[in-house]
């Protein structure tokens, strides 16, 4: 009998080309997702090299970070830093023969969205992006790296990444959640509980009811923001949920293959007994909706808690930081959290810019008004998330209450487009960072659910869900 693995080793031995006594590593990639702010240079180290994209077929490039979201946009990017990047991506990928989405594909949207949506993310699958929330895809119990543009180049010229293994971390999320309690606020509370370090030099590995009880979506949304927890990345073993959700997709094996497929799927969870080197435990039924209050993802509160007092923090460089990001998000120690007002909302991103999200966001809005001192958009995650929405007539909720429905893309989730919070604005925002400046400069963010960020829409302050009529 071969020693107990945890599903991060069973990948890791099924991918390990090679390895060296040092610790290092090859690990073969199977699958790469390319954009346009990270391939770049990658293509063009390529060129000067003369080399070749070694598997074109198992690499797919879409471009999000800098599309416009305007209803205009395919009549050209106006913004011409932004318009180059996109060039290049359509040239490069057009060049070395990797199919492309362009911002006038239906299957266009944002990286992280469209790996799964297409099939091409699987189960026990070595998955990399140039882009730190690649984390999203260990939802199908995929190992995925978030990679930097020379192991870009590197994984486009031979399909192999140079990694060294990290420890096993469990975070096990027990009982069932509350109504109007998501999976997003599951992802904040955990970071508010570990820290943006907690993760280092760990892979995480969630378990337990609650996250067994998640769909696919809300799966990827705490698999996403492990990366702020500092995790090298997150899994969650797959299931039937994850089955279900793949059969059927563009990319996904069919016929023979998919049983073949699924016969070994199911052998991707870890073994009883096995040894995680760190064992981190939440209990679903205890959390709130989280609101985040400072620049960071960790600092975090519960709806119906107010802002902390940074004087209360033993350590002199934690609590000076904390004090400075008070001053930037303009707060006040013991403000009541629900006595904040906000002036933008901001839906969508790879976070929560998914069908469900947009259902949850639906569903508070139906009937009601943005609140007039607010200014909301809400941006679809992909082509076909947007189609959906409109087959289910969610857009014309959402239009009727005010908000502005856009094209997908990374939109405000970071200021790389023309989306961007003015300064001193404050936005209730479904995305996952809150740093200084990433919604625009001076902008204040709030990391919240799309729930909790619709009822602050109309309710022009951050408001507990569980008390929505
Ligand atoms: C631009 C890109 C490299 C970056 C990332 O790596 O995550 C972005 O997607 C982000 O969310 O900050
Ligand atoms: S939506 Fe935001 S977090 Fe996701 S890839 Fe785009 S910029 Fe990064």
């Amino acid at each position: 009998m071969s020693a107990p693995r945890t599903l991060y080793d069973k990948i890791w031995d099924d991918h390990l080309v090679n390895s060296q006594d040092d610790g290092t590593c090859f690990l073969y990639i199977d699958r790469h997702l390319v954009h346009e702010v990270t391939s770049p240079q990658a293509f063009e180290g390529l060129r000067m090299a003369g080399r070749k994209v070694r598997a074109p077929e198992k690499t797919l490039a879409v471009v999000d970070h800098n599309v416009p979201t305007s209803p205009d946009r395919h009549l050209g990017i106006k913004n011409e830093e932004s318009r180059i990047q996109v060039e290049a991506l359509a040239r490069n990928a057009a060049d070395f023969g990797v199919e492309y989405y362009s911002e006038n594909d239906k299957r266009q949207g944002i990286v992280h969205i469209v790996g799964p949506e297409q099939g091409f993310t699987l189960p026990g699958m070595t998955i990399v992006c140039g882009d730190s929330h690649t984390s999203t895809h260990g939802a199908f119990g995929a190992l995925a790296h978030g990679i930097g543009t020379s192991e870009v180049e590197h994984v486009l010229a031979t399909q192999t990444l140079i990694q060294k293994k990290a420890k096993n971390m469990l975070v096990r999320v027990d009982g069932q959640l509350p109504p109007g309690v998501t999976a997003k606020d599951i992802i904040l509370a955990i970071i508010g509980e570990i820290g943006t370090a907690g993760g280092t030099g760990h892979v995480i590995e969630f378990a337990g009811e609650a996250i067994r009880s998640l769909s696919m979506e809300g799966r990827m949304t705490i698999c996403n923001m492990t990366i702020e927890g500092g995790a090298r990345a997150g899994l969650i073993a797959p299931d039937e949920t994850t089955f279900a959700y793949i059969k059927d997709r563009p990319r996904a094996p069919k016929g023979k293959a998919w049983d073949m497929a699924l016969e070994y799927w199911k052998t991707l969870h870890t073994d009883e007994g096995a040894h995680y080197d760190r064992v981190v435990v939440l209990d679903a039924a205890n959390l709130p909706p989280i609101v985040s209050w400072g620049s960071s993802p960790e600092d975090v509160v519960s709806v119906q808690g107010i802002v902390p007092n940074p004087d209360e923090i033993q350590d002199e460089t934690k609590r000076a930081s904390k004090w400075r990001a008070l001053d930037y998000m303009g707060l006040k120690p013991g403000t009541k959290i629900t006595d904040i007002a906000i002036d933008r909302v901001f839906i969508g991103s790879c976070t929560n810019g998914r069908i469900e999200d947009l259902r949850a966001v639906a569903k508070v809005v139906e009937g009601r008004k943005v609140a007039p001192t607010v200014s909301a958009m809400i941006v679809p995650g992909s082509g076909l998330v947007k189609e959906q929405a409109e087959a289910e007539g969610l857009d014309r909720i959402f239009k009727e209450a005010g908000f502005d429905w856009r094209e997908p893309g990374c939109s405000m989730c970071l200021a790389m487009n023309d989306d961007r919070l003015k300064p001193g604005e404050r936005c209730a925002s479904t995305s996952n960072r809150n740093f200084e400046g990433r919604q625009g400069f001076k902008g204040r963010t709030h990391l919240v659910s799309p729930a909790m960020a619709a009822a602050a829409a109309v309710s022009g302050h951050f408001i507990d869900i569980r008390e929505w009529k």
